[in-house]
């Protein structure tokens, strides 16, 4: 496995000879990973190419066949969902999952609990308003530094697809992890929407200093902000490295023959790096 940072490594996800099994299916085959903190590490492959799964594995959703994953080098492959969030962890998934009941700042409130499987997020927003104000000041700060302080009180059904997904952001930003895994966070969302929304990541990785997994089928916005990409095809790790020599790579073009995505791999290679 390369080590994609320039300092020396200081800690962050590791996935190490990844594999799940779904009874006759090897969804994914041997795959090691390295997000660190501080850099956003892009894992992308064609459709049913295992990365949702991978997302699940990582987050405690499955357990994985083989393999080991470590969390500022502590082992939590057995570790539950939210074991894994307290320490460090959080994820978005790659259907949104905002509560129209609530406002947009109760969403963002949720913060740590929501989305992780075996929680109770109603009942932890109104646990934590009890105990504290903590939850509150943290949904304050992530709806501010996400530029949605604004959109606090409305509800997630009134709001444009981007809004909703800068509102899942937000509320994965006030958990306060160290790391993120954003399952597809710019589906639904247009060109410059999609350039904003990287611009955005750019930042809170600048801010808080977080690592960020992300996944993601918009070719454009994986090259614009990923600092290193790895690429599964059919649950295989067929090639690892940076932004341009995955643009170059011969091997990923010929994954995604056939896929809507080759021309924008296509395109990249041609020059846009
Ligand atoms: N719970 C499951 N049981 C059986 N097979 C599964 C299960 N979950 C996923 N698979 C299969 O594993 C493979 C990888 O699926 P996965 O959803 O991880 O791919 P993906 O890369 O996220 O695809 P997409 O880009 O379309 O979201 C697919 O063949 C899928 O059908």
């Amino acid at each position: 496995m390369r080590q994609h940072t320039d300092a020396p490594h200081e800690g962050g996800l590791v996935v190490t000879d990844l594999k799940i099994r779904f009874g006759g299916l090897l969804a994914v085959n041997g795959l090691s990973l390295d997000v660190p903190t501080g850099r956003i590490t892009g894992l992308i492959g064609p459709n049913g190419a295992g990365k949702t799964t991978t997302f699940n594995a990582i987050s405690g959703l499955n357990r994985p066949t083989s393999g080991q994953i470590t969390l500022f080098g502590q082992d939590v492959t057995g570790l539950s969902p939210h074991g894994r969030a307290l320490r460090g962890l959080g994820r978005t998934f790659q259907r949104m999952e905002l509560f129209d009941s609530l406002t947009v700042g109760e969403n963002v409130a949720l913060g740590r609990e929501a989305g992780f499987a075996g929680s109770h997020p109603l009942r932890h927003l109104r646990g934590s308003r009890r105990e504290t104000g903590m939850i509150r000041r943290n949904a304050e700060q992530a709806l501010e530094l996400v530029g949605i302080g604004d959109l606090r009180n409305q509800r997630p059904a009134d709001l444009s697809t981007g809004q909703r997904r800068l509102v899942e952001l937000a509320r994965v930003v006030s958990g306060d992890f160290r790391i993120l895994l954003l399952d597809e966070p710019s589906s639904g969302l247009d060109k410059t929407e999609t350039e904003r929304f990287g611009q955005l990541l750019r930042h809170l990785v600048a801010e808080r200093g977080v690592g960020i997994l992300c996944v993601e089928h918009d070719m454009a916005l994986v090259m614009g902000v990923c600092n290193y990409i790895y690429v599964l095809d059919f649950g295989e790790p067929i090639f690892e490295g940076s932004t341009a020599e995955v643009a170059a790579s011969p091997i990923v073009r010929a994954a995604y023959l056939g896929s809507e995505a080759v021309d924008d791999v296509a395109g990249l290679t041609a020059g846009a790096l």
